[in-house]
């Protein structure tokens, strides 16, 4: 069936000139037309019925009124048409959510999925280096479906075999540019799957006023703003200790208040305590009254006061020993939580060695021991060099608010943040647009999270204060 046409045999090919190149022609199996065609027509059908299955609200969009104006003529498809128009639009005037999710994102999925993906994928992939071309062949990584939720188009792509995670988040502005975005995220879907994020508009744009005083009493995971995707930003604070870098401005002081706000019925009820280290003495003692007395400012009252904690840990730890390895928060043994604003005031710039290595050890101490036991440290810091805070690694869940460089990225959220579109250099300087604006990486997982972190002004701190100073407030 197959006719072979018998190329150079190479083993026959003799050169005299050694620099000259031996130039053979392959054999060539010559396939009849019919298969050629009933394999073109194989893979058409296979793309028609993925397509279907994968976009039928669009196909049926496009195909039903072509198939009924063509057996029936336009009236008819005209009517069809318009019975379903009439339900749709005010359905997409009146609840734009739920339409959204049935129909739009869909339709918008399968638009970009043409428009944009398909018909810019080759180009992008081979261009960014993505691509291979071996032993005369191309080949592409595989565009797998593209769904779009209201801020972003989440891409999934089957990579190439032999492909590493790095390989593309090498490449996040290649595929950002390549394909219109202003960043691009890269995550693991599973084995050999990714998931490309490229944002279509910025959620986090617009500053959030602070959250309302929680009504229940909890101690996490606190709800301190909103996460990229739209959904609130809770952040773990029991049983870990975080770390928020961020260059000046860049709204450190709105997680701390945020976190310390959303503390506050437990607070009242006594099942929480939040201890404040304030050397920069400007962000905490605003609301001194909330820390119930455990408030210090200067380095001597901050290693006291770190000292203390400490004592009080191993104290709670022998009682705990033998009887219960998880902490639950109560009157008796409350969740204690040790603010500390600017941390490097209190370790690198700290002229005084021994107070530096009091505060060094106690902080050690509390981050390596004190989260089965209901103590937490959340500290802030402007300079995330290592030799600027020496025990960074002890903080299992860190955020990059905007950062003066890139590499400082790593420094702070840990080896390949960056790559994988933690742009915390990229976050705008105006407080308006990049304010509380940051990257989150948590202990769990590898992938960084965009959030924005609510804006406690000092109105809100003077209330929350106020309901201390008051008695029988609440
Ligand atoms: N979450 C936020 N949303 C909007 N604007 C914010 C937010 N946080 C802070 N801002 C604005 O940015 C300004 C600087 O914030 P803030 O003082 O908290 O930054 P910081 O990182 O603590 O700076 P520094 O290290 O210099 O103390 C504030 O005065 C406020 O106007």
């Amino acid at each position: 069936m197959f006719k072979r046409l018998p190329g150079d045999e190479t083993r026959n090919l003799v050169s005299t000139t050694p620099d000259t190149a031996v130039v053979f022609r392959p054999a060539v199996v010559r396939t009849p037309a019919a298969v050629t065609i009933a394999i073109f027509i194989g893979r058409l059908l296979v793309g028609l019925a993925r397509l279907i299955w994968r976009h039928p609200v669009a196909v049926a969009v496009f195909t039903i009124p072509s198939v009924v104006a063509w057996q029936y003529g336009w009236r008819i498809a005209l009517i069809v048409t318009w019975v379903p128009l009439s339900v749709l639009i005010p359905w997409a005037l009146f609840n734009r959510e739920s339409f959204n999710a049935w129909i739009g994102w869909r339709l918008l999925a399968f638009w970009r999925l043409i428009w944009v993906y398909r018909r810019h994928w080759h180009a992008v992939m081979t261009v960014s280096g993505l691509a291979r071309h071996l032993q005369g062949r191309d080949y592409v990584p595989h565009l797998m479906r593209v769904r779009c939720t209201s801020w972003a188009d989440l891409v999934s792509v089957k990579m190439l075999t032999g492909q590493a995670v790095t390989d593309w988040a090498d490449r996040i502005e290649h595929l950002a540019h390549g394909f219109g975005a202003t960043s691009c995220r890269v995550s693991v879907a599973r084995a050999g799957r990714l998931l490309l994020t490229f944002p279509r508009r910025d959620p986090l744009a617009v500053p959030l006023p602070a959250i309302a005083l929680p009504t229940t009493v909890s101690v996490g995971p606190l709800e301190i703003g909103i996460c990229e995707d739209g959904r609130p930003w809770r952040l773990k604070i029991h049983g870990t200790h975080v770390l928020v870098a961020g260059a000046t401005g860049a709204g450190k002081g709105s997680i701390l208040w945020s976190v310390i706000r959303a503390l506050i019925p437990a607070i009242w009820t006594g099942v929480a305590q939040v201890w404040g280290l304030d050397p920069k003495l400007m962000e905490l003692s605003f609301g001194r009254a909330i820390f119930e007395g455990h408030y210090a400012a200067t380095p001597e009252e901050c290693a006291d006061l770190l000292e203390e904690a400490v004592s009080l840990m191993q104290k709670r730890a022998a009682k705990f020993a033998g009887v219960q390895r998880e902490h639950i928060p109560t009157v008796e043994d409350p969740f204690i939580l040790i603010v500390v604003d600017e941390v490097a005031f209190l370790t690198a710039y700290q002229n005084d060695r021994t107070l530096k290595q009091r505060i060094m050890a106690a902080l050690a101490t509390l981050t390596t021991q004190g989260r089965a036991v209901g103590f937490g440290v959340l500290a802030a810091l402007q300079d995330p060099r290592k030799d600027v805070l020496t025990i960074r690694n002890l903080f299992p869940d860190k955020i990059a608010l905007r950062l003066d460089e890139s590499e400082q990225v790593d420094m702070v959220l840990g080896d390949g943040a960056r790559d994988r579109g933690a742009l915390a250099d990229h976050i705008s300087s105006v407080p308006e647009e990049g304010a509380g604006v940051g990257y989150m990486r948590l202990e769990t997982s590898p992938d960084p999270i965009r959030v924005r972190a609510a804006y406690v002004s000092d109105a809100d701190i003077r209330d929350m204060a106020a309901l201390f100073e008051t008695e029988g407030a609440v």
